[in-house]
C-alpha cells in the first residue's frame, strides 16, 4: 500500500462468547450473559496525501491480492457514496457499508475528508482456525502461543474457517470507531465511563452490521465489542426497521428510542474461561429460523421453557456477581486454589462455586430439551458427551455450547491453575470422537480501546506485503 503517513489511529474491539442466553436474547423480555475475549480485532488508520480522497483497506493477514479494497469517496445530495475500484478481492459488504456510514456520520458532524486514508485490519489468531498453521505441533495453548501474531493465512477470508468469536462484528466496530476517532468526530475514552461518543459508535455499528448482514440479530456481538463483558438486553428492532437509505444518520443514532441495556459484570477472580474450536466434520446450518418457528408453533411449551431457562440464565449472572463480591473476603484465594482439586460445600467460596456449577448444568439441560423439542442440534449428543467428560475433571466448574450452539465450539469455566488447564488439554488432545483445539483467548472485561502501534506483532503484520 503506497503511503506517506502523517498520523495514525489504532482502535481494537474484542471478540465475544455468549455464555448464556442463546435464542432468548433475541427477545427483549430476556437477557444474555456475554463475555468479551482477550483476543481482539484491530483497525489501523493512516493518513495518505493522495487526492481526491480515496479509502484503501487491507486485511493484513490474508493474501494481499484477494484482501484489498479501494473506494473513491463522493458526496451526492448530502449523502456519502463510495465507488468501489474493482479489485480481485470482490466486494466486502461489511467494509463498504461500515465505511460509507462512518463517513456519513463524520460529514454530518461537520468533518470534511481532506485526504485519503489507508486502513489495515488485523484480527488476533483466535478469530480463525489455526489448525493448519499448527501443522504437526500438538493442539495446545503453548503451541498456539508459539505462532506469529496475526499469523499469515493462506486462503481468502471466505475460504478460511472462523472460530465463532464474531469476526464481522469486531471488524465493523473497530472500523467504525477508528475512522470516527481518526477524523475527530468522536472521542473514545472508555475509562471515563458512559459517554455519548461510545453510545454513538455502538448505535452506528449496530446499524452497519445489520445492514451488511441483511437482518437484525440481537446485537450482543456488537454490544460486547463496544462495552466489553456485560448482561445484555437487546434494542427494539423497530428502531432499525424503518430506516431509509436517504435519511440523515445523526438524528437516528442519537434517538432516545435506543432501549438496549448493557449492565457490566465480570467473571470472578481465579476463574478462567477456556474455549475450544470443535471440528466434528458437520456443517452447522443456521438454527435461528428453525428454533423461532418451533417457538411460534408451540406457544405454551416454549413459553414455559423460555421462562425457566431465562431464570436459570439470570441466576447464573447473580451467582457470578455473588462470587465476585467474595473476592475481598480473607481466604478467597486459598479456597479458589483448593477448588482446583475438589469442592467442599462447607467452605463459602466452594459453596458459591457449586451453585455456579449447578446453574451451568441446569442451563445445559434446558438447552438439551430445546434441542429435542425443536429438532435443532443446539447441544447435540456429541457435544453432551464432550462436555460431560470435561466437566468431570476436578477444577472444571462447568461449561456449555456458546451462542446458537451446534457442533462448532464449547466453553468451559474452570479454576485458573496450570494443573487444571493441563488436565483439560490432555483430555482434549486425546479425545477420539471429535477433534478439539483450544483457543488462546481468556475472558476480558474491556470493550473498545484506543491502542498504540506497540501491540506485539502489529507493526510487522501491517508492513507485510
Ligand atoms: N479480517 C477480515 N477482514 C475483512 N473482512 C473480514 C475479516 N474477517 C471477517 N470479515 C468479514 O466478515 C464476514 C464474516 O462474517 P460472518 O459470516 O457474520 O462471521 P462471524 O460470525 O465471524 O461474524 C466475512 O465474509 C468478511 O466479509
Ligand atoms: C442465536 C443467537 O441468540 C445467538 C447466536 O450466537 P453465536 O455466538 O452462535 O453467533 P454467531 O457469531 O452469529 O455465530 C442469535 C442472536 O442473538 O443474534
Amino acid at each position: 500500500m503506497e503511503r506517506s503517513s502523517t498520523s495514525h489511529t489504532v482502535v481494537s474491539a474484542p471478540g465475544k462468547v455468549l455464555l448464556a442466553g442463546g435464542y432468548l436474547v433475541l427477545d427483549r423480555a430476556y437477557s444474555g450473559l456475554v463475555v468479551s475475549t482477550s483476543s481482539r480485532f484491530y483497525c489501523v488508520v493512516l493518513d495518505n496525501e493522495h487526492r481526491p480522497p480515496r479509502i484503501n483497506v487491507r486485511a493484513g493477514q490474508f493474501p494481499t491480492s484477494s484482501s484489498t479494497w479501494s473506494y473513491d469517496v463522493e458526496r451526492q445530495d448530502g449523502l456519502v457514496k463510495l465507488s468501489s475500484i474493482s479489485s480481485a478481492a470482490g466486494r466486502n459488504k461489511f467494509i463498504e457499508i461500515t465505511l460509507t456510514k462512518a463517513l456519513q456520520v463524520a460529514f454530518e458532524s461537520g468533518v470534511e475528508l481532506q485526504h485519503s486514508l489507508d486502513l489495515v485490519v488485523l484480527a488476533d489468531n483466535d478469530f480463525y482456525s489455526q489448525r493448519e498453521q499448527l501443522g504437526s505441533r500438538p493442539r495446545t495453548l503453548s503451541s498456539l502461543a508459539s505462532l506469529t501474531p496475526f499469523s499469515p493465512l493462506p486462503r481468502p477470508i471466505h475460504q478460511t474457517n472462523k472460530t465463532g468469536l464474531g469476526s464481522s462484528a469486531a471488524l465493523v466496530t473497530s472500523i467504525t470507531a477508528a475512522v470516527l476517532q481518526h477524523l475527530k468526530a468522536v472521542t473514545i475514552q472508555p475509562e471515563a465511563g458512559p459517554s455519548r461518543s461510545i453510545d454513538l459508535i455502538h448505535n452506528l455499528a449496530q446499524l452497519s452490521h445489520c445492514t451488511a448482514q441483511g437482518k437484525v440479530g440481537s446485537g450482543f456481538d456488537i454490544s460486547s465489542a463496544v462495552y466489553g463483558t456485560h448482561q445484555y438486553k437487546r434494542f427494539s428492532p423497530s428502531i432499525l426497521s424503518s430506516v431509509q437509505a436517504s435519511d440523515p444518520l445523526l438524528p437516528l443514532l442519537r434517538s432516545p428510542d435506543w432501549d438496549y441495556q448493557a449492565i457490566p459484570f465480570r467473571l470472578p477472580k481465579g476463574l478462567r474461561l477456556l474455549l475450544a474450536d470443535v471440528d466434528a466434520g458437520t456443517d452447522t446450518p443456521s438454527f435461528v429460523g428453525k428454533v423461532l418457528k418451533w417457538r411460534e408453533e408451540n406457544v405454551e411449551v416454549s413459553k414455559k421453557l423460555w421462562d425457566e431457562l431465562g431464570k436459570a440464565n439470570d441466576d447464573l449472572g447473580e451467582q457470578l456477581r455473588d462470587l465476585s463480591e467474595m473476592e475481598k473476603v480473607s481466604g478467597y484465594d486459598q479456597q479458589i486454589a483448593s477448588a482446583g482439586r475438589k469442592l467442599d460445600p462447607e467452605l463459602t467460596v466452594h459453596a458459591a462455586l457449586a451453585r455456579i456449577s449447578e446453574s451451568l448444568q441446569l442451563i445445559r439441560s434446558y438447552l438439551q430439551q430445546m434441542s429435542s423439542l425443536s429438532q435443532v442440534p443446539i447441544e447435540p449428543p456429541e457435544q453432551t458427551r464432550l462436555l460431560d467428560t470435561c466437566t468431570a475433571i476436578p477444577g472444571v466448574i462447568g461449561g456449555g455450547v456458546p451462542g446458537a450452539g451446534g457442533f462448532d465450539a464449547i466453553f468451559l469455566l474452570l479454576i485458573d491453575s496450570t494443573s487444571v488447564i493441563e488436565a483439560v488439554e490432555h483430555v482434549w488432545s486425546t479425545y477420539k470422537e471429535m477433534s478439539v483445539c483450544p483457543l488462546s483467548a481468556r475472558q476480558s472485561d474491556g470493550g473498545l480501546k484506543v491502542e498504540s502501534l506497540s501491540i506485539p506483532g502489529l507493526y510487522d503484520a501491517m508492513s507485510r506485503v
